[in-house]
């Protein structure tokens, strides 16, 4: 096309586009009047008048956080129709002021089209037209033209070559995960709008967008089961932490606000864990046996005497000098028997620890009020006796006696507990796991929790429960309350007929608890048996046996949508099939997608990748890269290398782009030290020191990796590692190795680049 026809049609686009900038501004600023004009009606009024108001604020605020997250990147495609229907489609719907539509929803059915036409099977597409803008400025069309014939001579003469897609992937990292709203390919279109129930698992290499497809996935789910979902919450579970932040942004750019991100190590409300485990121990930790193992320590803290029950009370105390002494002891006794009953009938319950311990406590605390009461020769009738259990109640001994068979407890404390206590330990592994194993499991009293540990709490928690009958009464009473605010609160909706727009129990969750920061995701994070409509895990492969209970507790209706890569399994207790992990509790009911295609890394690097993988899981396919390289992946020996000297001839080569050096777990304090960072966050340094577990899911312009056979040699998956460390690259890699180069990275180019 010739150069005046390129400034044409960008001329043209660049009108169009500016008119949907225009329009955004005035929904925008109209949103911003709207909610001003809310707010400053101030907080009084009638109760009605109140819930209104909430409604309309909530809507224009959460109007304008939308509005605010889509400004880059507004509109990024066009599809012209066999029918002479020309749609633009953006990352937000936009109307003109006769209503009609000036802007598709990527999500929504008319914009679908935009993803699926192919050459083969272009449908009613005559050519798809990708937009790329700088700010509000136009500044490259890229054409797809899939039936010639049907295209006017105008649009003939105005089309551009095929390159959205690559233009997409030759931008810098920026230490965040961008969206790719834009150039979304057929196979991860199948994936993101696949239907909503049941379990669909993404099986792909590394690069093949398995995580910004389950991520677009999530807000398309969002847009097409708003109603069921934004109830209940969709919940996003990464490796760690540093995960959730580096794609924290891809969701708000999308125009979604209301997911909850999280790791495995947060699962548990409260602990933050962003230690792992040595993997021997890792392993057990993961183990389904350690459900056992947790029951097992449970019933353990419900025991007997050995023999009969014995307690000292106070049974007459004065005041002297303002002192209250003893005068007077008395010894209780339950006999052996009757404690036995006491714990098996608290038992027999089968209600958790903390809610069967009243029945425990009530049986003994009656048995002893029968011995006071013989031995003081006293009758006793009921009413005599409920006041006698109270009086023991409230002995130190007698109590010190009941914390000591049945003690109440925290996941934590029980947990914490065990893994310290070799007692503890020996007893409630006893016949379920091996000595080697138990011995693995134990540690100093106050370790930190580990992401293996939070499962285990998870557990804990659910046969723990909580000693509940106050919080319970508490909980009724706000239960009414909010019964009735929720029937109000419809009331009120269905009047002013905004049902479409806000969930009654939303509104009246935020009214009762009074303040507009109660969203469903706060709500649902605070909440151990929170219900979420959706569950996306992803590097899916690396959770363990019990993470997978920790996670299906949370989605009993199984919505879920499972990412990973078999191939990529660090963990010792991660997956080694998919079947192993989900045929518990979804047997026979999964889906399965396959992605091929490799976005990230250059043909290049994974010509050395795939033979890691073929040493390391031979079973298992490389994906297919669709970019070129600008090096050759090289092999630099480390003794008489400068390990900084070389990070800075490769920061000069990507320019603008990131760096990440993938160092062996023993090696990363060591070199981190070389690398010194403002702040704590390496996805905000230049160069990122990591270790292979934490690189997970990540991409940097450049990788480093150091010390391979250290890498392979570290854990049993130093393999998986290997691979996972060596695909982190979307521009150059560099290996840097010490002694014998392992045989499978021979495709390396050999750089003896000695420094001395
Ligand atoms: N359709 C697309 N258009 C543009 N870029 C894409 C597309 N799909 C994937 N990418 C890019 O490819 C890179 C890899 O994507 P992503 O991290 O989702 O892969 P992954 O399969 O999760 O990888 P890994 O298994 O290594 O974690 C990202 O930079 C992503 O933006």
């Amino acid at each position: 096309m010739a150069s005046g026809q390129v400034a044409q049609a960008l001329l043209e686009e660049q009108s169009y586009v500016s008119m949907l900038y225009d329009r955004l501004d005035t929904v925008r600023g109209r949103a911003e009047v709207a909610l001003t004009t809310v707010l400053a009606r101030g907080g009084g009024g009638t109760r009605q008048a109140r819930i209104e108001r909430e409604v309309s604020a909530d809507e224009h605020s959460r109007r304008l956080a939308q509005l605010s997250g889509v400004e880059r990147g507004l509109c990024f495609g066009r599809i012209d129709d066999s029918g002479g229907e020309t749609y633009y489609i953006g990352r937000i719907g936009l109307r003109d002021d006769e209503h009609d539509s000036v802007l598709i929803d990527w999500r929504a059915p008319a914009a679908r089209p935009f993803y699926v036409a192919s050459p083969s099977d272009p449908g009613a597409l005559v050519r798809r037209r990708h937009i790329h803008t700088r700010g509000r400025t136009v500044t490259g069309l890229d054409d797809e033209v899939f039936d010639l014939d049907r295209m006017d001579d105008h649009d003939r003469r105005n089309l551009v070559g095929e390159a959205a897609l690559m233009a997409a992937l030759r931008r810098g990292r920026t230490g965040r995960m961008g969206d790719v709203v834009a150039t979304i390919q057929t196979e991860q279109d199948r994936v993101i709008r696949s239907g909503l129930g049941g379990a669909l698992v993404v099986q792909g290499g590394p690069g093949t967008g398995k995580t910004v497809a389950a991520l677009h996935r999530a807000a398309y789910l969002l847009y097409a089961h708003r109603a069921t979902l934004e109830r209940r919450g969709v919940l996003v579970v990464g490796p760690n932490a540093m995960f959730s932040r580096y794609i924290s942004q891809v969701l708000p750019s999308l125009g979604e606000t209301e997911v909850v991100l999280s790791s495995v190590g947060e699962l548990h409300h409260g602990v933050h864990a962003t230690v792992d485990d040595a993997p021997a121990v890792a392993e057990v930790k993961g183990d389904l046996r350690m459900a056992e193992v947790i029951e097992a320590a449970v019933r353990d803290r419900q025991r007997v005497p050995e023999g009969d029950l014995e307690v000292l009370i106070d049974v007459r105390t004065s005041i002297r000098g303002g002192v209250e002494v003893v005068v007077e002891r008395m010894a209780l006794r339950l006999d052996h028997d009757a404690c036995v009953r006491a714990r098996d009938r608290a038992r027999a319950l089968g209600r958790p620890h903390n809610m069967a311990r009243r029945t425990f406590v009530n049986k003994v605390l009656m048995g002893l009020a029968v011995d006071e009461a013989r031995q003081l020769d006293r009758p006793y009738d009921e009413e005599d006796l409920r006041y006698a259990r109270e009086a023991l109640w409230g002995q130190a001994s007698v109590r010190a006696a009941l914390e000591e068979l049945w003690p109440y407890l925290t996941p934590e404390r029980l947990v914490g507990e065990l893994l310290s206590d070799p007692d503890r330990l020996r007893a409630a592994t006893a016949g379920v796991l091996r000595d080697e194993e138990r011995d693995a499991l134990l540690r100093p009293a106050g370790s930190p929790w580990t992401i293996g540990d939070v499962p285990l709490l998870d557990e804990a928690a659910e046969l723990l429960g909580e000693d509940d009958a106050e919080a319970k009464a508490r909980e009724r009473a706000a239960a009414e309350e909010r019964d009735d605010e929720e029937a109000y609160a419809r009331g009120v909706l269905e009047i002013a007929d905004l049902t479409e727009l806000m969930d009654a129990t939303a509104l009246a969750a935020r009214h009762h608890d009074g303040g507009p920061a109660v969203t469903t995701a706060q709500r649902a994070l605070a909440d151990r048996s929170w219900a979420y409509g959706h569950v996306i895990v992803d590097e899916a492969q690396e959770l363990s046996a019990m993470a997978w209970r920790a996670v299906m507790r949370r989605i009993p209706a199984r919505s879920l949508t499972v990412v990973g890569d078999i191939a990529q399994t660090g963990s010792a207790a991660g997956a080694r099939s998919w079947a192993e992990m989900l045929d518990p509790y979804v047997a026979g009911r999964w889906r399965e997608e396959r992605l091929l295609v490799n976005y990230r890394t250059p043909v290049e690097i994974m010509d050395v990748a795939a033979d890691v993988l073929k040493a390391v899981a031979p079973d298992q396919e490389p994906p297919v890269s669709v970019r070129d390289g600008e090096a050759r992946p090289r092999a630099v020996p480390y003794e008489g290398t400068d390990l900084r000297a070389l990070v800075e001839e490769e920061l000069e080569a990507i320019g603008d782009g990131r760096l990440a050096v993938l160092a062996p777990d023993a090696r990363h304090s060591e070199i981190a030290a070389l690398f010194p960072q403002e702040g704590d966050d390496p996805l905000e340094a230049p160069v990122a020191v990591l270790t292979v577990n934490r690189c997970k899911g990540l991409e940097f312009d450049a990788a480093v990796v150091v010390r391979p056979a250290e890498i392979l040699a570290q854990s049993p998956k130093g393999g998986q590692d290997l691979y996972v460390a060596i695909t982190r690259a979307t521009r150059r890699l560099t290996v840097l190795y010490d002694g014998d180069l392992p045989s499978m990275l021979a495709q390396l180019a050999r750089d003896d680049r000695r420094t001395d």
